[in-house]
């Protein structure tokens, strides 16, 4: 079992020398020479060994010295958190049904599994957060809701909770914190690493040939991470997750304002195997999904399956979007719309090939 000691920040500043740092956590030996940091004599700390640079040293990698110092206590934790792969195969995560935040019993319990996304939709405050927060924990009626989750169909040991718990689960958001500004290919060369995953340079640069499929404009990867657009991160992110990641759960959040390529984005964490989980009203999104459980007043009321007439419409919404794709683009391009869309809407290819969408107005 891995776990992170109270004090590690001052174990990893302070207390130990470099030598049984690395000794304990390997990677760290790739942090330092990720930022070229010599280390002459590892029996000597981490603070000891700061004192030898100037504070300029650390500015080319973005940092201060005290910033080093927590990003390295960070980055330890980040990969403590990933966990070795150990967390065994997790095909299907069951919720068993709990009770409402009136105290009535759940309507649906719910069965995610490797290789599809759920959907959760609900109004504001209904309890998507919550759901996503039991699984996060492998809640044994222990939380707010009463829900059980099983793994694999079967009720979790506690030890395998305690272990599991906070590694099940990659977290996809909108705002990506980098520990170290390096550029992009050293950077997830550096987690690769961490990983220990064999030839990290190739599979830094199939991370980064995946993240350009997602993304509008392609990666450099000598420019720095902090130097990406917000699309650009979120595309790196995407697939470091879907191939670096050991966490098998993905959670998606607003994905819809990343300008990305969202399907490619979906079929890249699901090729992966991921259990991809995401809470959207996008309804594009919520269609690519396999099913959407429908929450209400702390609640699952229903689970959808995605059917056929709406797999009829995904195909008329994502030319739809595609056309305000293009429209946008005009816009920034500083262009004037000013051609009829009502009457091109009704007569152009999208009635044409999409049968019968309502006309606006
Ligand atoms: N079954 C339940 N019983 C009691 N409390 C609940 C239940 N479900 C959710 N809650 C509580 O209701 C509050 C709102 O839930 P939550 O934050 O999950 O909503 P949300 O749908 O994610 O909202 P938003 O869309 O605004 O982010 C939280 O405090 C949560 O713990």
């Amino acid at each position: 079992m891995t776990l992170i000691p109270p004090d590690l920040a001052t174990d990893l500043l302070v207390r130990r020398s470099i030598a049984e740092l690395i000794a304990e956590y390997p990677y760290v030996e790739n942090y330092f020479a990720a930022i070229r940091l010599d280390v002459m004599d590892p029996s000597r700390s981490v603070v000891e060994v700061l004192g030898d640079h100037p504070e300029e040293y650390f500015a080319d990698y973005g940092l201060s010295k005290a910033d080093f110092a927590t990003s390295i206590v960070a980055f330890v934790e980040q990969v403590l958190s990933q966990g070795p792969d150990e967390l065994g195969t997790i095909t299907s995560l069951t919720l068993l049904p709990g009770h409402d935040k009136a105290g009535r019993p759940e309507a649906c319990g719910l069965v995610v599994r490797a290789g599809e996304v759920t959907c959760i939709v609900g109004p504001t405050g209904s309890g998507k957060s919550r759901l996503l927060e039991d699984i996060e924990c492998l809640a044994q009626g222990d939380t707010p809701t009463g829900r059980r989750v099983l793994v694999n169909g079967a009720e979790p040991s506690d030890e395998q909770r305690y272990d599991l718990g906070h590694r099940l689960v990659a977290q996809l958001t909108q705002n990506m914190n980098f520990v170290i500004d390096l550029p992009v290919g050293e950077f997830i060369v550096l987690h690769a690493e961490s990983r220990d995953v064999p030839m990290p340079d190739e599979v830094a640069t199939r991370v980064i040939e995946c993240a350009n499929t997602l993304a509008g404009e392609p990666i450099n990867p000598a420019t720095p991470v902090t130097q990406l657009s917000g699309g650009q991160s979120r595309a790196l992110m995407i697939a470091d997750t879907a191939l670096l990641s050991a966490s098998p759960i993905v959670l998606v959040d607003e994905i819809e304002n990343a300008g990305i390529d969202r399907r490619k984005a979906l079929d890249l964490l699901v090729g992966a195997d991921k259990i991809v989980l995401m809470s959207t009203h996008d309804p594009i999104l919520a269609l690519l999904g396999d099913r959407r459980a429908v929450i209400e007043n702390g609640a699952i009321r229903d689970v959808l399956d995605a059917s056929d007439a709406e797999l009829a419409n995904l195909a008329f919404l994502t030319d739809l979007d595609e056309h305000l794709g293009a429209l946008r683009e005009r816009i920034r391009a500083g262009e004037r719309i000013e051609e009829d869309l009502a009457a091109a809407f009704m007569t152009g290819p999208l009635r044409l090939r999409r049968g019968t969408p309502t006309p606006p107005g």
